[in-house]
């Protein structure tokens, strides 16, 4: 760890504090940068977390006797609450999250960067003090499963005890890892706080935050983090996307592997062959649906490694990528999943789960939109606490959930959780699949013709702005390379260029997984979707593993500019032959070369702002692909 990365307070002693839990004994470190925290935040008790049921139940007990959190009805949905926050604080704070690095063309143009010592004095007239009347929580967490060689190990001190048992599911959190750690053991220094110091007396909100000064900072080459002001999800569990996206894409980069916002699957085909698939999705595509599918193919099945981030490491003996979900659970969107969109995720939430945001009906369960055709009959309490009446249908009582409203559920009680899910080793992944959400031109499936030109194709990710969202600009693209706009901690320009570099780290190119890109969104003139998507996606996983078998057959397949297509009679269609009757499946499959040379052009006007840190294959992957949607 960083610990002399922290500021250099002023020698406070540390307040001996009776503190619930012991500190421990050894790791003369991490003890040397709690001190040094508490220095600086000045809590009233330090309270080391050992991650025990018997811990978390007290924690739990005390959020509910304050009101923060509501015991939904136990025997609709045993051992499970609601919390609302404040409606200023809802979801992650892109606008001031930052990368510090020292210089900022590191940070790059899709980073919002501040000069790292300006922000180090913004930091300490924030974070000095803050933690008056409140409660400083140690958390020592593991990003991955315990000692496994591709695990990274955090600490985070934390005021929100709401945070405490939020990490307790995200995470492997608790003593356990000290052990892991030992004395000199690194750890990525995490600092957060809800930026509400409490005065003798005072009683405390619901939902302690300070927007006005609220910040989420990176200092990626001394991996730390910063987050102040906002108690949600994105911003406060540090784990997530602060340390297992941003602070480990650097590390990531560095040491030679990779740190990515993936789902990661596992599909056994009917004749019982298993293979492990990672997929990258900009938001609103559905990619816990996905990493949860119930396949309507006969036979097929999917079981779920994560659904949302992937470190991939070269396997050294077997060659390859392997890969392990770092986080423990789901924090996934409530609005959209029912039994017909996610029926495994309905079925991992019917108990030991936190929601966040969604409606409360008059039984005591939770709502929100798309759960149930219809609203549920009765009263029921809107995310910011009001009630809404069905009968009165008052409209601005709506959305009844937030959209970005959560459930925190452990993996753990996933029914359609992989075997392989905490294998310390990982597992293979043989095929890497991006995805977009285009009403037009993309087709429904094709692979690349190599690693080049994958990561060209995951370079121009993108979606079209929906209507609900952009109401001029309709059918504009809206970029979203790899899906980690948000997420890289660095350059990425360089970010594209340490993909490009994978084929010369390995020893045996062959190995790397072959990558595809898929779009379930396309629309007919009517507007209507012209793929039916969901369980039916398994037969889009088929062809792909039709051609990880069987690269020479072919039958499978039509070489077009873009890469292989399906041919019409590739895909397995059983079953759904009417849905895509009519020339339907001839649209999905088709390409069409001028609406790709306006791809082109939108790409290279994207790739502008990388200026010189372009990588030059990245350029000439864009060439090629213009000469052959030319040539043709
Ligand atoms: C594994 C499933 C992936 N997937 C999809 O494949 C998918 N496809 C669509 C578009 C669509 C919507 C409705 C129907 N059908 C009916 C009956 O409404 C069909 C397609 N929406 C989809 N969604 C929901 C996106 C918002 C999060 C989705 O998640
Ligand atoms: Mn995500």
């Amino acid at each position: 760890a960083s610990a002399s990365a922290s500021f250099q307070p002023a020698e406070h002693p540390l307040h001996h504090h009776d503190s619930h839990s012991t500190a421990p004994t050894t790791h003369a470190k991490l003890i040397e940068w709690v001190r040094a925290q508490a220095a600086l935040l000045e809590p009233d008790h330090i309270h080391w977390c050992s991650g025990t049921q018997e811990e978390n139940e007290a924690m739990v007990q005390d959020l509910v006797q304050k009101g923060v959190m509501i015991p939904l009805n136990e025997k609709l949905r045993p051992r499970s609450f609601l919390t609302r926050t404040d409606p200023a604080d809802v979801a992650r704070s892109e606008g001031s999250t930052y990368i510090c690095s020292q210089n900022k063309e590191d940070a790059g143009p899709t980073n919002n960067w501040i000069d790292p010592q300006e922000m180090r004095g913004q930091l300490e007239k924030s974070f000095r003090g803050c933690m008056r009347g409140r409660t400083m929580y140690v958390i020592p967490f593991s990003m991955g499963p315990i000692g496994s060689p591709l695990a990274r190990i955090g600490v985070q001190v934390t005021d929100s005890p709401f945070v405490v048992v939020n990490m307790r599911i995200m995470t492997r959190m608790g003593e356990k890892v000290l052990d892991v750690l030992g004395d000199e053991g690194e750890f990525v220094p995490c600092v957060h706080s809800v930026g509400r110091p409490l005065a003798a007396g005072e009683k405390d909100s619901l939902w302690p935050c300070n927007i006005a000064e609220r910040k989420v900072v990176h200092f990626p080459e001394t991996r730390e983090i910063w987050s102040f002001g906002s108690g949600y999800g994105g911003n406060s569990l540090l784990g997530k996307k602060c340390l297992a996206l941003r602070i480990a894409s650097v590390m990531a980069r560095d040491e030679g592997s990779l740190a990515e916002h993936m789902l990661i699957l596992g599909l056994t085909s009917p004749a019982g062959k298993k293979y492990y698939v990672a997929a990258a999705f900009p938001s609103a595509c559905g990619k816990t649906n996905l990493a949860m599918l119930q396949p309507t193919l006969p036979g097929w099945k999917v079981e779920v490694v994560g659904d949302d981030i992937n470190w991939m490491a070269i396997n050294r003996k077997e060659g390859g990528l392997y890969a392990i979900n770092p986080e423990a659970g789901f924090f996934g969107v409530a609005p959209g999943t029912s039994s017909k969109t996610n029926p495994n995720a309905m079925r991992t939430i019917e108990h030991d789960t936190v929601f966040t945001n969604v409606a409360l009906t008059d039984q005591g369960d939770v709502w929100w939109e798309g759960m149930t055709k219809h609203h549920p009959e009765g009263k029921i309490t809107n995310w910011k606490g009001q009630v809404w009446d069905s009968t009165k249908s008052d409209k601005n009582m709506l959305p009844l959930a937030h959209p970005n409203s959560r459930f925190t559920v452990s993996l753990e009680q996933c029914p359609a959780k992989d075997p392989a899910w905490d294998d310390p080793n990982g597992v293979p992944i043989s095929a890497i699949i991006f995805g977009g959400r285009r009403e037009t031109t993309v087709p429904l499936v094709f692979e690349t013709k190599d690693w080049n030109h994958g990561v060209l194709v995951g370079a121009t990710v993108a979606s079209e702005k929906t209507a609900a969202a952009e109401g001029s600009d309709l059918g504009q693209l809206r970029f979203d390379p790899f899906a980690m706009l948000p997420f890289a901690g660095y350059n990425m320009g360089d970010y594209f260029g340490h993909w490009l570099s994978m084929p010369e780290r390995v020893a045996d190119p062959s190995k790397l997984p072959r990558i595809f890109h898929v779009n379930w969104f396309r629309k007919d003139e009517q507007g209507s979707f012209m793929w039916p998507g969901f369980g039916d996606n398994s037969r889009v996983l088929k062809w792909i593993v039709d051609r990880l078998e069987n690269p020479e057959d072919k039958s499978l397949y039509k070489s077009t500019p873009i890469g292989y297509v399906p041919k019409e009679t590739a895909l397995d269609l059983t079953g759904i032959e009417d849905q895509v009757k009519g020339g339907v499946i001839q649209k999905l499959l088709e390409v069409n070369n001028s609406a790709y040379l306006s791809e082109v052009t939108k790409a290279r006007e994207y790739f502008v702002q990388f200026g010189r840190r372009l990588p030059n294959k990245l350029t000439k992957e864009l060439n090629d692909l213009e000469e052959r949607l030319r040539k043709n």
